[in-house]
């Protein structure tokens, strides 16, 4: 069975407190996005795990892939399985695509060798992977608190702008990103300033990870101002970057000097 793990984008990220476990309470929409890399199982006689694509950091016995399958396997008498990943969600980028793929791993899993555990069994061992792979169980625009792993339904859609991204060939470690950060309540809730129109979010929707990074890697911001000046309604990093996105009314000209990053652009 072949699966598409696909990246998110956060539209907005406010980081409002620090926890006793460590972690951080946000909250953030997260939009899943069509980009995407290959999953494939197939069973076999023993266990394997093999990457295709863009590189991924770190000794893939501890891959997500892997983790989610170990994770099913202590409940359940999995076989062998030959697992295939084809990575080209950039990394490190904000884009939760190591997130998706153990959230897709499980999903996938479930299905092939039909253990029938519901969404929420599944979000369940989810939540024990990442604080962002429970997102991707039901895989739709959603409105994200505590660990990013609590929803909320929000009535948004991007459906008809186009989405340009740039990743600007730096990883950002997540845990790095949020242990520079200052966390704080707003007075008027995301949510709210997420339902008026898209044109006021440029003034209202934040990402606080900004504060911190853009001081760090000043190209992040020049990016972003060079997406307003291609004439974005919105934009913004996506999650602890390095990801910038923008949201456009049309399709747009990439200007010649994004050519250095790596440029996705899509009407949604
Ligand atoms: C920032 C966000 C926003 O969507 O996404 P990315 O930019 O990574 O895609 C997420 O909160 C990333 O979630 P995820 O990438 O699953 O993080 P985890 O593996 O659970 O945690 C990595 C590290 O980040 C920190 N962490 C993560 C989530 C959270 N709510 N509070 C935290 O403090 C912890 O230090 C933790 O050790
Ligand atoms: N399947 C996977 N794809 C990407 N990264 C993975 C995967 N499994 C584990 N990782 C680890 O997760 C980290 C990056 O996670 P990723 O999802 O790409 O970034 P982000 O959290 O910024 O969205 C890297 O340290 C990488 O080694």
């Amino acid at each position: 069975m072949i699966l598409f793990p696909n990246a998110k984008i956060n539209i907005g990220l406010q980081i409002t407190e620090k926890r006793a476990d460590g972690f951080h309470n946000l909250e953030s929409c997260f939009y899943p996005i069509p980009l995407n890399d290959l999953l494939e199982a197939i069973p076999a006689d023993q266990t394997s795990f093999e990457i295709g694509g863009i590189d991924i950091p770190g000794d893939p016995a501890t891959n997500l892939c892997l983790r989610a399958y170990e994770l099913l396997k202590r409940d359940f008498a999995l076989p062998p399985v030959q697992l295939y990943l084809y990575k080209m969600v950039p990394i490190g980028a904000g884009l939760g695509g190591g997130s998706a793929d153990a959230a897709f791993t499980l999903r996938l899993l479930n299905e092939q060798f039909r253990l029938t555990l519901s969404d929420e069994q599944l979000e369940d061992y989810a939540r024990q992977l990442g604080s962002d792979c429970a997102f991707f169980i039901q895989n739709r625009p959603r409105y994200c608190t505590e660990k990013g792993d609590h929803f909320e339904n929000i009535d948004l859609s991007l459906s008809g702008y186009t989405l340009v991204l740039i990743y600007p060939n730096l990883a950002i470690s997540t845990a790095q990103a949020y242990a520079n950060v200052r966390p704080n309540k707003p007075a008027v809730s995301l949510k709210t300033r997420l339902q008026a129109p898209i044109s006021t979010w440029r003034e209202t929707v934040h990402n606080d990870f900004e504060n911190s990074l853009f001081p760090m890697f000043p190209i992040l911001n020049t990016i972003k101002q060079e997406l307003y000046q291609a004439g974005a309604v919105y934009a913004s990093m996506s999650g602890s970057g390095s990801t910038i996105y923008g949201i456009f009314e049309q399709k747009v000209p990439v200007p010649n000097h994004f050519q250095q990053y790596q440029v996705w652009q899509k009407t949604l």
